[in-house]
């Protein structure tokens, strides 16, 4: 069945709307992260950058790492950008934009996030570069994807309504992350459930002048187990990724550098170095 051009919007170059990018112009493995000012800061590790494009806060360069063919894209902030990114990158793959029908065969990318994140366990300093097993949402992205949990995400899932379901405006969505991503990109790296939160300030539990609706929101996050299970951190993009990336048909991983303790009311005075660690490693690892 043809996508319409009012479902999918191809500008007058044929590339797709947001992205600005091409059929063809993103490789297999895509590390995304957050501030646009990073993907020069990844794709300053290329061996050879065969081109930089960009729309908005959207910035890609796909270049090689030896034979490796690798593409870096910024989302900017939060899970509404995650939904343009990876339905338009899914759309790269898997939609004829000659034809505007979805393509027989279809295509799985792996996409790892490099992003940074605030700790929630006294265990986990500053200067951590983590692995996220599961991204739990707090915000309401999945609210408009039907979403099929597998045996052990929805036993987990269980533990989570009952220990979050007297917030009754929040309905949680998690995903697993990519075994096979978290066993290569996430290998010996601290791993644990990361919170994706619809903001930066009271969402995270933070407290600046505006009164928080949920009173010790850290305690709550902190005090969460089931099995070996608990939550180590919160950002803004990864239960977005995990969960769009499943449904559509893609391998993902967040790797997560901690600039803040939560716990400790600590903030890292040197960021820079953190992410810094965090892209070697993963670039080691592609
Ligand atoms: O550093 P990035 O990748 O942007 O990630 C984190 O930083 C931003 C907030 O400062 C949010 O996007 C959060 O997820
Ligand atoms: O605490 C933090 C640090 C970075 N990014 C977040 O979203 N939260």
């Amino acid at each position: 069945m043809k996508i319409s051009e009012s479902d999918l919007i191809i500008n007058p170059d044929g590339s797709i709307y947001h992205l600005n990018l091409l059929p063809g112009d993103i490789a297999d493995t895509v590390i995304t992260v957050g501030d646009p000012d990073r993907v020069g800061e990844v794709s300053k590790y290329f061996d050879k950058i065969e081109f930089k494009k960009g729309k908005r806060e959207f910035i890609t360069h796909t270049g090689y790492l030896g034979k490796k063919r690798v593409t870096v894209l910024s989302t900017g902030i939060g899970t509404d950008n995650i939904d343009i990114v990876f339905n338009e990158l899914d759309a790269l793959v898997n939609v004829d934009f000659e034809t505007r029908e979805i393509k027989k065969e279809l295509t799985s990318i792996n996409i790892i996030r490099v992003g940074t994140s605030g700790a929630v366990q006294p265990d986990i300093p500053m200067g951590t570069i983590l692995a996220s097993s599961y991204g739990l949402g707090m915000d309401a992205l999945m609210n408009y994807y039907l979403q099929k949990l597998s045996g052990d995400e929805q036993i987990l899932m269980d533990d989570i309504k009952a220990h979050f379901g007297h917030l009754k405006n929040i309905n949680p969505y998690l995903t697993a992350a990519s075994e096979t991503l978290l066993n290569t990109i996430g290998k010996d790296m601290a791993k644990g459930i990361t919170i994706t939160a619809p903001g930066f300030y009271a969402p995270q539990g933070r407290i600046v002048r505006a009164k928080n609706a949920v009173p010790d929101f850290i305690d709550l996050i902190n005090s969460f187990k089931s099995n070996q299970h608990r939550i180590t951190n919160l950002e803004m993009e990864t239960a977005g990724i995990y969960a769009l990336a499943k449904v559509l048909g893609h391998n993902a991983i967040s790797v997560n550098a901690i600039l803040a303790s939560r716990v400790n009311f600590e903030f890292s005075k040197e960021p820079n170095k953190i992410v810094e660690q965090a892209i070697k490693m993963v670039l080691e690892r592609i």
